[in-house]
């Protein structure tokens, strides 16, 4: 196997994005953390930008064991000192110095001709190397350069005692053969390339980094440079989750490994992104929350039988518990008999099919089916009763109190309609129902509550009625209509009245069972 090395820079180019100031405390945390994740080099700032970088990388240098830390500078004798300067405690100390090598960087930015380039390139690194023996050089915008030019540089640094040479597509033009086919390049034009190590390093500007990074490692580069969760300039840097996780995945066919504790990768990401404030996207690459997570029927049912079918990452790889079986409309019974089986309901088949059915409707109010939901699919509670119906509620109101409801219920399969006014709308509700209905009874109690999260949560409406024979009933609605729910309730409390009404004594516990838990008949 070739062992791919690992550069995080995170704390030096992932600081670049927009927004984002680290301080030493928050670096430290990250860079432990990168630590435990097992990378080979931390990148940890830019010592000449600022005071507080200096500190900064100076005290990780301090802290951090058994990896390298590094420091960025331009091929300016200052800047190395700096790096110098803060890396004087680290246990193995990088300098990572360099200059651009494209013509428009030349000419435009530095105002300097090739010769100087390299001159200035060549007295860099002798420079850092007065300081550290590891010192890895960067050919900024290598990508845009004139390949032959590229590899007279490198071949120079490289002699100048660089052990590191590092091309860089820094502004995310290249497409992963072209890549590719520089890195081939390099490796084949630069006659002392085996006496540093090749490193790659490259921006999402066209959302190829991961894949421009693959191309290189394939092509023989021997590290790849990046951040956690992609952060970086602009559109940000390569995600080194997803090298590392594509090299794992393909490591008896690539014959590559990293030195990487996968299971310390979901933990990481968020830190990062909780340090940094940047979230990561739902559907992103390994760490996105939705990774891991299955949401159509034909899916669910295919990681349900054979995890393998959908999933190419055992979760648990990346240190996440388990993948997640997400309840849809777009859920299939196998996924929705499997939920209920872990929520302990052994449901038969004909049940089930009425219960999946309510399911389907539920989901397509609300979505996401929750647990707390599900309880209460099964519980009976928003089955609609099929004696009495409701078709549509709706309501009015002027001012708080006044309020005029107009309700059509299907009453033994035939559609009815009448309107009340009542003392706010759940009232109204209640007296148009009772019109249409025409059973005696008092409301004794009447509570809502949520029975689950997020905004399209449902509200569960109990109603307590006292009957005219005395008798105490419960009646409970569930809908994401807290109106409609309390509907729900009266109703299914009115038919229970009459079901009483119509049965002896002895089969009313037959007949509302587990239901109805409070029945006070005096
Ligand atoms: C591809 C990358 O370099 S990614 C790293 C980017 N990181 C940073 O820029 C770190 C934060 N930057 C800073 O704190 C500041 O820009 C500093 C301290 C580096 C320099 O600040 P200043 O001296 O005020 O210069 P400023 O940033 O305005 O301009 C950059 C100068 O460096 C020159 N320069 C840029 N890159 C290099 C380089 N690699 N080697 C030598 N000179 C360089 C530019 O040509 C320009 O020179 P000029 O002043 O002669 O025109
Ligand atoms: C400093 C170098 C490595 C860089 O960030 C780039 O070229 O993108």
């Amino acid at each position: 196997m070739r062992k791919l090395y690992i550069f995080d820079t995170t704390l030096r180019d992932g600081e670049q994005s927009l927004g984002i100031t680290l301080n030493v405390q928050e670096k430290i945390e990250i860079a432990r953390q990168l630590v435990k994740l097992g990378v080979d080099v931390i990148e940890a700032g830019f010592p000449a930008s600022s005071p507080g970088d200096l500190a900064s990388v100076r005290t990780l240098a301090r802290e951090l064991q058994g990896v390298i830390v590094c420091g960025l500078s331009r091929a300016v004798e200052g800047d190395i000192d700096s790096c110098a300067e803060a890396l004087r405690e680290a246990e193995y100390p990088r300098i990572h110095t360099g200059i651009a090598v494209s013509p428009v960087h030349m000419a435009q930015k530095l105002k300097l001709s090739p010769d100087q380039v390299v001159e200035t390139a060549v007295a860099a690194v002798k420079h850092a190397k007065k300081y550290v023996g590891d010192v890895e050089f960067y050919a900024e915008d290598a990508f845009r350069s004139d390949l032959p030019f590229l590899a007279r540089v490198l071949e120079q640094v490289i002699e100048a005692g660089a052990t590191v040479v590092n091309i860089p597509d820094t502004v995310g033009y290249a497409t992963p053969w072209e890549y590719g086919e520089m890195v081939t390049y390099v490796r084949e034009h630069v006659p002392n390339i085996d006496r540093a190590v090749l490193s790659i390093h490259c921006h999402n500007d066209l959302g190829m980094a991961t894949a421009n990074s693959l191309a290189g490692i394939m092509a023989g580069a021997g590290q790849v440079e990046g951040t956690i969760n992609g952060i970086g300039e602009r559109a940000g840097n390569t995600s080194l989750e997803e090298v590392i996780m594509a090299i794992y995945t393909q490591r008896s066919r690539y014959g590559i490994e990293t030195g990487v504790h996968t299971r310390e990768i979901s933990a990481t990401s968020r830190l990062v992104s909780r340090i940094t404030g940047v979230p990561v996207p739902a559907h992103k690459a390994i760490v996105g929350s939705n990774a891991f997570m299955h949401a159509s029927g034909i899916h669910q049912d295919g990681v349900l039988k054979e995890r393998t079918t959908y999933e190419i990452i055992n979760p648990e790889v990346v240190g996440v518990p388990k993948n997640r079986i997400v309840l849809s409309a777009r859920s299939g019974r196998h996924a929705f008999k499997y939920r209920l089986a872990e929520l302990g309901y052994q449901v038969e088949a004909e049940r089930l099919e009425t219960l999946y059915q309510s399911f389907l409707q539920l989901a397509d109010q609300k979505g996401e089916i929750f647990d707390q939901d599900l309880h209460a699919l099964v519980g009976g509670n928003i089955v609609e009763d099929n004696e009495i119906s409701i078709q549509q509620i709706s309501v009015t109101t002027a001012g708080a109190a006044r309020a005029t409801a107009t309700v059509t219920l299907e009453l033994d399969g035939e559609a009815v309609t009448d309107a009340a006014c009542g003392n706010g709308p759940v009232d109204a509700v209640f007296r148009a129902v009772d019109r249409l209905v025409g059973e005696p009874v008092t409301l004794e109690d009447y509570t809502l509550q949520s029975v689950s999260r997020d905004k399209k949560a449902l509200g569960e409406a109990t109603v307590k009625v006292r009957a005219s024979d005395g008798g105490l009933i419960v009646g409970r609605g569930i809908s994401t209509d807290i109106i409609e729910a309390s509907a729900r309730a009266y109703v299914n409390a009115l038919v229970k009245v009459k079901k009483i009404a119509n049965q002896s004594y002895g089969q009313v516990s037959a007949v509302i069972s587990d239901e109805v838990p409070v029945i006070n008949r005096q």
